[in-house]
């Protein structure tokens, strides 16, 4: 871990490190995803555990709206919430998610009441959300960049899922669409946030582990996918079983 102070420019080149060594492009289901090797089912599992990351976000953020200390600070992040939840209902990003589920043939009711999550999905997005309403404004803002990497997953996921699966529209993947441009709107917010806030070494490093906290949680998410519903394929007591 760096001892001496970073100029903004080098801190961004760290924490852009921590991504391409750490974001969940790299993990081995997304591979999988991608590249067409994933029974329906096993999609299915991965449709429904992504809920609820989807669905926690909007309260993650409003967590941290509560805590922003300006006007300036909470019109930008309130935009975030309005993204995901949508002005009206069956708008906005959560809303399109259950659009991807019912593509998959999945049962409404049965996604928006969270019986067939993984443990392991409930407790690493609960953990996002315990963190940014715990640590410092800095932190929980710069765990938010993760985002910085995300239009270039979400480009490769849409393509190659488009190519290798059949039971995949253009109309399933709409949540993707905005998020194109979504993404790096709210990660140069961040980023630029986090080269003007973080002076200090200690405040520097506490951003370099919220980002590697952060792409844990997005790590953590996939491995309980991949323990569950590839190798060795031990669905725990209660999740999602495909029919
Ligand atoms: O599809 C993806 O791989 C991916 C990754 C991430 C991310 O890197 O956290 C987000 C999203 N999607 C996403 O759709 C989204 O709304 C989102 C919000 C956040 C956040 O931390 O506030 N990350 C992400």
């Amino acid at each position: 871990m760096s001892e001496t102070l970073l100029s903004p420019g080098q801190l961004e080149a760290a924490l852009r490190a921590i991504g391409e060594e750490r974001y969940h492009n790299r993990h081995p289901f997304h591979r999988a995803l991608h590249d067409g090797r994933l029974s329906r089912t096993q999609v299915q599992a991965w449709a429904l555990n992504r809920y609820y990351y989807q669905a926690r976000i909007p309260a993650k953020d409003a967590t941290l709206l509560a805590r922003l200390p300006t006007a300036e600070l909470r019109r930008e992040w309130r935009r975030r919430i309005e993204d995901h939840d949508g002005d009206a209902p069956g708008t906005g990003g959560v809303a399109r998610w259950l659009r991807l589920t019912d593509g998959l043939g999945l049962e409404r009711d049965y996604v928006e009441s969270l019986d067939g999550l993984l443990p392991g999905t409930r407790f690493a997005v609960d953990a996002y959300v315990h963190f940014v309403g715990e640590r410092s404004i800095l932190e929980a803002i710069a765990s938010s960049l993760t985002e910085l990497f995300s239009p270039t997953i979400i480009s490769e996921r849409v393509s190659g899922m488009l190519r290798n699966y059949d039971f995949i529209t253009q109309d399933t993947l709409a949540y993707f669409t905005p998020r194109l441009t979504q993404a790096p709107r709210d990660s140069d917010f961040a980023l630029a946030y986090v080269k003007t806030h973080a002076c200090t070494i200690p405040q520097q490093q506490a951003v370099l582990a919220a980002l590697r906290f952060k792409c844990g949680v997005l790590w953590s998410m996939l491995d309980a996918l991949d323990y569950a519903y590839v190798e060795p394929g031990l669905i725990p007591p209660g999740a999602f079983r495909p029919v």
